[in-house]
């Protein structure tokens, strides 16, 4: 008897999910399931609506932020952590975005923009409007590599400013999707594990732009200015600024037609990396010396929040003194319960920067729940790569600790789905 019922193994994050309509000689009602493993197809089996058992899995990480924001300095502590380098893909477009490790690939969801650069001239938008990008093919995509299906990723050519042709991406262990918007569409953001939102302040951001820009790629001083002005307004209405739903409301009453965009993707994230200028100095507009927090969701599954000392207290410390060397302005801790767009969080903090930082142990040994796998892991990580931007400082330590708590998040996940049923059903 020909059975014609596609069946589907119901599993969030399943790699072993398809399964193709089949002939049995029995007449009873089989199905023929493949697995597949790292987008490999590994076994076959035949199921009745019964208990399928599958391990591994890709999970999903969403890091959304600005572009020159840090992006690309945080992957590469992340993949560090996994214990890898991430390179370009082998033998592919040499212009390629994307990373790939022993563990993790990083996509850049700019090869999602629709419109070329000609295209967005044309039509006068930028990347950062949605109209500029494709978020059907992202969903779609990032939805196949979750359930461990390969697909023929585009590519957005940054020296060209062209859409190359596309290049094949396997599912692997962690998908990391980084860009203006990771978090913008409901569909892909449904999809993620874990998000984070690099949220530079405009100061910062134009300091760090001045030195890439200009000392790196001989722009001037006003052509920074002007391309982070004319980026603003999208910024802002797609990225990052929050709108007030009521004020908005209020004012849709005497202006028409507004613009109403409602969709600021940091309100979504499970852990927001906040740099700002920092408090210890007054007045201070040389953006050298930051102020970094580490906003942390609560209540989010496989993520418990770091604390300093005592968890849920509030904390202010300044640990300079006989274990810690600082010079001028000195080095401030603070860590508390705080709300974030309505949300419960904790936030970690630190203002000023370290001269030495082999003793980052010291204040290492006062974090908890940091998921180190030994002591002193975050500085041995921070040791490793003390030539990237930011290891002196607040960002530098939240982007590892980060990094090191996706690590944990992964194996829990993996591990509960390795000891998890999967039940197959009708799709
Ligand atoms: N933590 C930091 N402290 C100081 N400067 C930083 C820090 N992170 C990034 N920068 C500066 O910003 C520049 C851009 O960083 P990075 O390449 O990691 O950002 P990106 O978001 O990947 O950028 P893009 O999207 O443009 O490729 C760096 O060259 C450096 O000058
Ligand atoms: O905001 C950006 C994300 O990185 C870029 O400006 C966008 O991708 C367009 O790229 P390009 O300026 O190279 O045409």
């Amino acid at each position: 008897m020909a059975v014609s019922t596609v069946y589907t193994v119901q599993s969030l994050n399943s790699t072993c999910s398809i399964s193709t309509p089949t002939k049995t000689n029995l007449g009873i009602q089989q199905r023929q399931v493949l697995f597949f493993n790292a987008g490999k197809k590994t076994t076959r089996g035949r199921v009745r609506g019964g208990v399928i058992r599958c391990a591994g899995g890709t999970i999903v990480i969403g890091l959304a932020a600005d572009s020159g924001c840090g992006k690309s300095t945080f992957m590469r502590r992340l993949t560090s952590v996994f214990g890898g380098a991430a390179e370009p893909p082998k033998g592919g477009n040499p212009d390629s975005n994307t990373l790939i490790s022993d563990t993790t690939t990083v996509i850049c969801l700019d090869d999602y923009h629709s419109l070329d650069r000609t295209g967005r001239k044309v039509e006068g938008v930028t990347a950062l409007d949605p109209r500029a990008n494709n978020f059907d093919l992202m969903y779609e995509q990032v939805k196949a590599l979750k359930d461990g299906i390969a697909v023929e990723k585009p590519i957005y050519n940054h020296v060209s400013g062209l859409l190359d042709p596309p290049e094949l991406i396997k599912p692997p262990k962690i998908l990391v999707i980084e860009g203006l918007h990771p978090m913008y569409d409901q569909r892909v953001r449904d999809l993620l594990d874990f998000s984070i939102y690099l949220d530079i302040s405009n100061d910062v951001k134009f300091a760090w732009k001045i030195q890439r820009d200009m000392a790196e790629r001989g722009h001037s001083l006003e052509s920074i200015k002007a391309s982070i002005e004319a980026r603003k307004p999208d910024f802002d209405a797609y990225i990052g600024k929050h709108y007030d739903l009521k004020l908005l409301i209020m004012l849709s009453m005497f202006l028409t037609p507004v613009n109403i965009a409602l969709n600021p993707q940091k309100q979504y994230a499970d852990a927001v990396i906040e740099v700002l200028p920092t408090q210890l100095i007054p007045d201070d507009n040389e953006g050298k010396v930051l102020r970094v927090k580490l906003i942390m969701k609560e209540g989010v599954k496989y993520f418990s929040p770091v604390y300093l000392f005592d968890e849920g207290s509030t904390i202010s410390w300044i640990p300079c003194g006989r274990k810690l060397t600082c010079s001028y302005p000195g080095i401030k801790f603070a860590y508390g319960p705080d709300s974030y767009y309505d949300h419960e969080v904790s936030v970690l903090e630190m203002d000023g920067q370290f001269d030495r930082l082999d003793e980052l142990i010291y204040v290492e040994s006062h974090l908890s729940n940091i998921s180190t796998k030994f002591y002193g892991e975050i500085t041995q990580q921070m040791l490793k790569h003390a030539d990237f931007p930011g290891s002196n400082n607040g960002t530098g330590l939240f982007q590892t600790i980060v990094g090191l708590k996706i690590r944990d998040l992964f194996e829990q996940i993996t591990a509960s789905k390795a000891s998890a049923p999967l039940e197959a059903t009708k799709a």
